[in-house]
């Protein structure tokens, strides 16, 4: 028998290495003894610390052939039980006899010819190591109390009804490292990337087995992957509630199919506002995919917040992603308008991957920052709400950038100046030569200039896009750039003119609810969306 010190040292020199699980898919041309010894000699060759290999003729044909660990099972396909990997004590003991240093064995908990606690011991009492092969935290555990050396994740999405996730539990890793055991990182490491948050995640080391050695599984990957790039996907509807409109649309990659735009009622409330947009939509029932809202105000953990209630007097904590979940009974992405029409330019519209800070003056002003490929969210949703910066003003009231440089601010800088004039009227007005109209535009360009420089400062985006009704009216981005030439160069920002108008944000979202899907259950992959509220929109 293999003394506790040996058995140890034996697990440890397996530490931060790859174990090749050589099982070729049954049937297929790779099965045999023969192959699997060409596997295992080239996965040995190329640096792997073990072996998984599976039936004892393998084992014994690996063992003559390799001189590093092998991990031994046994498969067999049982009327009476689910339990498939090494059942009965005879494989026990053909597999020690065989040349195999550890013995994996199902330890999940269904019923089971075998008792767990009988496995281990004799695989104990035939000098091998133990390995438990389990499904959840819980086996885990109990595995461990049986006398179980190794824990192996081996079983997580195997033991449930329905298909097998596609990536692997790199949660249940974490989870059984906090039990102290060893533990073995299997199942669907199928890229080295998973394998490396395997390690973080805290395993010993990752049995790796289809990605290496079943040609036929790694075909098919190939053929999925380009066939679902081959064949159009349903579309997004992507919803945008403005202070004034709300505009539904269905939205395929940077394609708007079909839009429709109904008013937003403030004085209607968040509920109606969701439905009026449900409403407009309804003959699209079926056809989409998900669904994306971009919307004015602040999201955070699913939750619409007013920031400005003028623009639309949203309740506090509209848990707008659950609601917008039970209207359409689809997946659901929201997040703040603005934001999403900077990730929007960003990679369809004048940004086209640079990173940018968008900025749309209309009625209001609101902003978005991408910044090292990442839409800015921030911890609580708020980055990029540049029309919330406060500014210096007469009388050292509490205003904000957006009290003085918008559309609302310029109209009502007009009624000062004793004319009725909205935004559109006072562009027209200046058009015509109108002097007091110049004034207006020139102070909020004015506002605005001071503001720009400080944000180049703090982000020092490629560009910085202005959009908006009153963004992109003749004459304003002229103006702004005239105003800035008086900044030192490094201050001064580029500027672009937002190529998307009305849809940036509608598009924005969109592509933002698919990149999540791919995220979704996969823990490696970099945060798209920074800070606390990452993915959580
Ligand atoms: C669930 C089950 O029966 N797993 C088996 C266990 O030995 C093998 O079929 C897997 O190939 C092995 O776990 C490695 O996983 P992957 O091939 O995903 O890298």
């Amino acid at each position: 028998m293999t003394s506790q010190p040996a058995a140890t040292a034996l697990t440890e020199s397996l530490r931060g290495g790859l174990v090749v699980s050589c099982q070729p898919v049954p049937g297929g041309p790779f099965d045999g003894p023969e192959s699997v010894t060409r596997f295992a000699l080239a996965a040995q060759n190329a640096g792997a610390s073990a072996l998984r290999i599976e039936g004892a003729a393998n084992v014994a044909a690996v063992a003559a052939a390799c001189s590093i660990p092998i991990i031994g099972l046994v498969k067999r396909d049982l009327a009476e039980t689910p339990v498939r990997i090494t059942p009965w004590v005879e494989d026990v003991i053909a597999l020690a006899e065989a040349g195999a240093v550890i013995v994996a064995i199902d330890a999940t908990d269904r019923p089971r010819p075998v008792a767990i606690g009988t496995l281990i011991e004799t695989i104990h009492a035939r000098g091998c190591i133990a390995m438990a092969d389990i499904a959840n935290v819980d086996e885990a555990r109990k595995a461990s109390a049986l006398g179980a050396d190794i824990i192996g994740t081996t079983m997580s999405g195997y033991t449930d009804v329905g298909p097998p996730p596609r990536t692997p539990d790199i949660r249940l890793v974490r989870e059984a490292f906090g039990l102290g055991k060893p533990v073995l990182a299997e199942g669907r490491y199928n890229e080295p990337r998973l394998a490396a948050a395997a390690i973080r995640a805290g395993a010993i080391a990752v049995v790796v087995g289809s990605a290496i050695t079943r040609p036929e599984h790694i075909t098919q990957w190939f053929v999925d992957a380009i066939a679902a790039e081959a064949t159009p996907q349903k579309p997004v509807l992507a919803i945008d509630i403005g202070g004034t409109k709300t505009a539904v649309a269905l939205v395929r990659g940077d394609q708007i199919i079909e839009r429709r735009q109904v008013p937003t009622r403030p004085a209607d409330g968040a509920e109606m506002w969701l439905s009026a947009a449900a409403h407009a939509a309804r003959d699209w029932r079926g056809q989409y995919r998900g669904v994306a809202a971009a919307v004015t105000g602040l999201v955070r953990d699913g939750r619409w917040t007013a920031v400005n209630p003028a623009t639309l007097p949203v309740p506090e904590d509209f848990p707008i992603v659950s609601r917008l979940a039970e209207q359409f009974g689809q997946p659901v992405l929201a997040l703040n308008d603005a934001q999403a029409a900077a990730w929007g330019e960003y990679c369809f519209g004048a940004g086209q991957g640079r990173d940018l800070l968008f900025l749309t003056i209309s009625s209001g002003i609101g902003g978005g920052a991408v910044v090292g490929g990442q839409l800015l969210r921030g911890a609580g949703g708020l980055a990029g709400h540049v029309g919330q910066i406060p500014v210096p003003s007469p009388g050292n009231r509490h205003h904000r950038l957006e009290d003085l440089a918008s559309g609302f601010a310029m109209a009502a800088a007009a009624r000062t100046a004793g004319q009725d004039a909205d935004a559109k009227a006072i562009f027209a007005a200046m058009a015509a030569g109108e002097t007091w109209a110049e004034r207006i535009v020139d102070a909020a360009v004015e506002h605005l200039a001071l503001a720009l420089p400080g944000l180049q400062a703090l982000l020092d985006p490629q560009i910085i896009v202005i959009g908006g009704g009153v963004g992109l009216a003749t004459g304003f981005v002229p103006r702004l750039e005239a105003a800035l030439t008086r900044f030192p160069s490094a201050l001064k920002p580029s500027l672009a003119l937002a190529r998307l108008g009305a849809d940036a944000g509608l598009l924005g979202a969109a592509d933002l609810l698919d990149r999540r899907a791919h995220l979704e259950s996969d823990e490696t992959a970099p945060t798209l969306v920074t800070g606390a509220a990452a993915l959580n929109v």
